[in-house]
């Protein structure tokens, strides 16, 4: 009987030629990844009290990206704490103002295929998107991780999500795990993991992947995988990571259960407040008035994004009363969208940029709505409360969906902006979209 890519990495992890969903194992983490909010803030007293010695500095990754930049005091404080303890501990690999964590460690190739991650952030599955068994943690747990380099998990059972042929103009790897969510729920996939598989799959370019495994535990999952191909090898390669372990599940592998999809059949999707499996079909919301646009998060900030995004605006304004706000998912985000002109043309339109970070995401800093006030947002949640006000409204939906919004003031069809948009190759969805 065969294994699945979450049996074989945490049987590695573990020490062990095989390990199946249901076993508890001791396994040894290969990055353990904390932020501002949930890092040494929370976890240095009892770290301190229970000998306060790393075990390997080398695997800890801290990252600096809730409290950025700070708009009380408290945020202050607590980014001071966290870049004081980083220099305190010595560690090798603090980040602060670059972007959301989960962005920057793929950036920076802490992230590799068969790794096993664990992090004090829900959204640490992402790192799924190249092969890794990625997971969030409590900051008590974190304690064990640092001292210990061990962490002990119980093997999920898989779900195997399998949506095969090409996607159409217009529709986005967001669409795609909205459609899912919806189907499995929001706890429907507890402490389970998605693997993500199919010809629909294996043609999203890096970006888009990412949105997949980031989303899952939106439906409740502990990790979101995608076995890694070539894609990934070339993205670790333009890093210079060359030491990668790469495991896919097996052919006889067993499953929870096997969901199908035929992706050419999908048409933009919106999550309506307040759970993220509340979604339903552009046609079915469509017209609904907004105050703001978010552009940005892990989920959605990334350079293919800001590429979409930028092909719609060109040359277009904004409605009047819209605040869009687009928030690149990293610096190297930024500085590439930069030398790709996108920033202006988005500046041109209207919106306004800010620095990467979780501020507008969470309603941490820069960008919480007030009472009453409606978001159409390209990120992850949309809760009640999620981004300011509990008597706000947050809608989810893709980038081109986001920027579409931000034209028409009212939840919009992204299609017939990106078809008006006098595309070249058909494809401006995929990674060979260019926009000038
Ligand atoms: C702050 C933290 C609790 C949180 C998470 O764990 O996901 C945040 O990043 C989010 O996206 O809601
Ligand atoms: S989901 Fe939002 S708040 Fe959470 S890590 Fe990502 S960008 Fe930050």
């Amino acid at each position: 009987m065969g294994m699945t890519m979450s049996e074989k990495i945490l049987a590695k992890a573990s020490g062990q030629a095989e390990v199946r969903a249901g076993d508890i194992v001791w396994a040894k983490a290969d990055v353990a990844l904390m932020h501002d909010l949930l890092g040494p803030w929370l976890v240095d007293g009892a770290f301190k009290r229970l000998g306060g010695k790393l075990l390997d500095k080398e695997k800890v990754v801290l990252v600096s990206d809730h409290c950025t930049p700070p708009a009380t005091v408290q945020q202050a404080n607590i980014l001071k704490f966290t870049r004081d303890w980083a220099r305190e501990q010595d560690l090798p690999y603090y980040y602060e103002f670059e972007g959301p964590c989960h962005q920057v460690i793929v950036e920076h190739g802490h992230v590799r295929p068969g790794r096993l991650i664990v992090g004090t952030d829900s959204h640490t599955c992402m790192a799924g998107g190249l092969g890794a068994f990625a997971t969030g943690i409590g900051s008590t747990e974190m304690v064990g991780v640092l001292l210990t380099g061990e962490i002990w998990l119980k093997v999920p059972k898989t779900t195997k999500v399998v949506w095969d042929g090409e996607l159409p103009h217009g529709v986005y790897a967001k669409d795609l795990i909205l459609r899912t969510i919806r189907d499995i729920g929001h706890a429907g996939a507890t402490y389970e993991a998605l693997e993500f598989s199919g010809s629909a799959i294996a043609s999203l370019s890096m970006d888009e992947r990412l949105v997949l495994s980031n989303m899952a535990v939106e439906a409740g999952a502990k990790t979101g995988l995608i076995e890694p191909d070539e894609a990934v090898a070339a993205y670790l390669r333009d890093r210079d990571v060359s030491e990668m372990d790469w495991m896919a599940s097996d052919s006889d592998a067993v499953y929870e259960r096997v969901l199908y999809y035929d992706a050419s059949a999908l048409e933009p999707q919106v999550a309506c407040p307040h759970e993220v499996d509340n979604v339903h079909p552009i046609s079915a919301v469509a017209g609904k008035t907004v105050d703001q646009v978010y552009l940005g998060s892990c989920t959605n900030g990334r350079l293919s994004d800001l590429r979409i995004a930028a092909h719609i605006l060109k040359g277009k304004k904004i409605a009047k009363g819209v605040r869009c706000l687009v928030v690149p998912a990293s610096q190297s985000v930024w500085m590439q969208a930069s030398k790709e002109g996108l920033l202006d043309i988005l500046a041109e339109a209207g919106c306004i940029i800010n620095m990467p970070s979780c501020g507008a995401c969470g309603g941490f800093t820069s960008g919480v709505i007030g009472a009453g006030e409606v978001v159409m947002s390209s990120s992850n949640r949309n809760f009640r409360g999620r981004m300011g006000s509990a008597a706000g409204e947050v809608y989810l939906g893709s980038p081109a969906t986001a920027a579409a919004t931000a034209i028409e003031g009212k939840i919009a069809d992204p299609r017939s902006y990106i078809e008006k948009g006098g595309e070249q190759n058909g494809d401006y969805s995929r990674t060979r979209m260019e926009i000038r």
